[in-house]
């Protein structure tokens, strides 16, 4: 495989593409934490370009602090737009390939079937607006890009809904959960596979995509499925997002529909609940 470079390496995604690349004996792949790369610095980051030469970089550094990013948007926007476009620059100098990740966030969420690629963009949030602004800079700066967009990311890694699930449910013995927002889980681990898969193929069907895992659930459903199939013993009530009042608004509809992924990248995707059910015997 050729040279990848992986930046926000230490964060959930970043740690699955490690775990599969690992399992898959994959050689080539160099992971950069912010220490070892930070995407705010650009003088480093064409040292670390100039060092190794990359044929692929996957960006998945970012602002992730959905309700944070209200109150700090700047700093949201420098990593999720600025830094991006830093990458987006240097790839494109370098003759690399940018695999960009962003997020179900950038739609406002009154849709009511699944999104397609080619649906209108409407951020209801700062997280949403500056990842949405970073798609743009990455599709502006650099030809060679593939930039997914994927939503509800959880792994045995990192902070994620699942964990914090497990933890509240074992804490308290019951958890109140939003019915009211719609969307699809997916599994790190998978999109780290998907991810490597369009690597691995040698794909030049360069564009935006939409990944996530297969069927449509809510956040309460989704806790439901956590507590059953972990088989841990908590109760979980539905609840309203008025219920549950937080700094940042949610899309209340976020489903991606993945045809496009499917049929021009030749992926198949797991079902969310096969997927849940393999992170959860790994965490044991
Ligand atoms: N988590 C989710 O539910 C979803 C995530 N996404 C997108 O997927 C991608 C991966 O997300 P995920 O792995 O969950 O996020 P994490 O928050 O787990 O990881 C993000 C990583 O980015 C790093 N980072 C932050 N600032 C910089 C910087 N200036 N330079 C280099 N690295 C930096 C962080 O490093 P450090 O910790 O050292 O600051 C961290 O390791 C992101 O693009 C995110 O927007 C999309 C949909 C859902
Ligand atoms: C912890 C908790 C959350 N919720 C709700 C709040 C929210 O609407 C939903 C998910 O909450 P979280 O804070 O775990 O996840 P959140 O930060 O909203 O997750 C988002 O992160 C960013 C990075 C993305 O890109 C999105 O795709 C999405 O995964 O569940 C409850 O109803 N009860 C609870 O006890």
């Amino acid at each position: 495989m050729s040279s990848i470079l992986v930046f926000g390496a230490s964060g959930q995604l970043g740690q699955c593409l490690a775990r599969v690349a690992a399992e898959r004996n994959l050689p080539g792949l160099v992971l950069l934490s912010s220490q070892q790369a930070n995407i705010l610095d650009p003088a480093a980051l064409r040292g670390v370009f100039e060092q190794h030469r990359p044929q692929y970089c996957i960006n998945c550094a970012a602002y992730t602090a959905v309700d944070r990013a209200e109150d700090e948007p700047e700093q949201a926007r420098r990593i999720n737009r600025d830094g991006a476009a830093t990458l987006a620059r240097l790839c494109q100098e370098f003759g690399a390939t940018l695999l960009h990740v962003s997020t179900d966030f950038v739609f406002a969420g009154a849709a009511n079937e699944p999104l397609q690629e080619t649906d209108a963009a409407a951020p209801i949030g700062a997280y949403g607006l500056t990842k949405l602004e970073g798609e743009q800079a990455v599709a502006a700066l650099v030809e060679r890009h593939f930039i997914v967009r994927t939503g509800w990311l959880y792994s045995e890694f990192a902070h994620n809904f699942v964990k914090t699930m497990l933890r509240l449910g074992r804490e308290r013995g019951e958890v109140r959960v939003v019915w009211d927002q719609v969307g699809t889980p997916t599994y790190a681990v998978d999109l780290a596979a998907a991810l490597l898969h369009i690597i691995d193929t040698g794909s030049t069907a360069y564009g935006l995509y939409h990944y996530s895992n297969e069927g449509v659930t809510s956040w309460y459903d989704f806790a439901v499925a956590i507590f059953e199939l972990s088989g841990v013993p908590a109760r979980v009530v539905p609840i309203r997002t008025a219920e549950f009042p937080t700094r940042a608004r949610r899309p209340a509809y976020s489903v991606l529909d993945k045809s496009k992924a499917k049929q021009q990248l030749g992926l198949s995707i797991p079902h969310w609940r096969v997927s849940l059910q393999q992170c959860l015997r790994r965490l044991g």
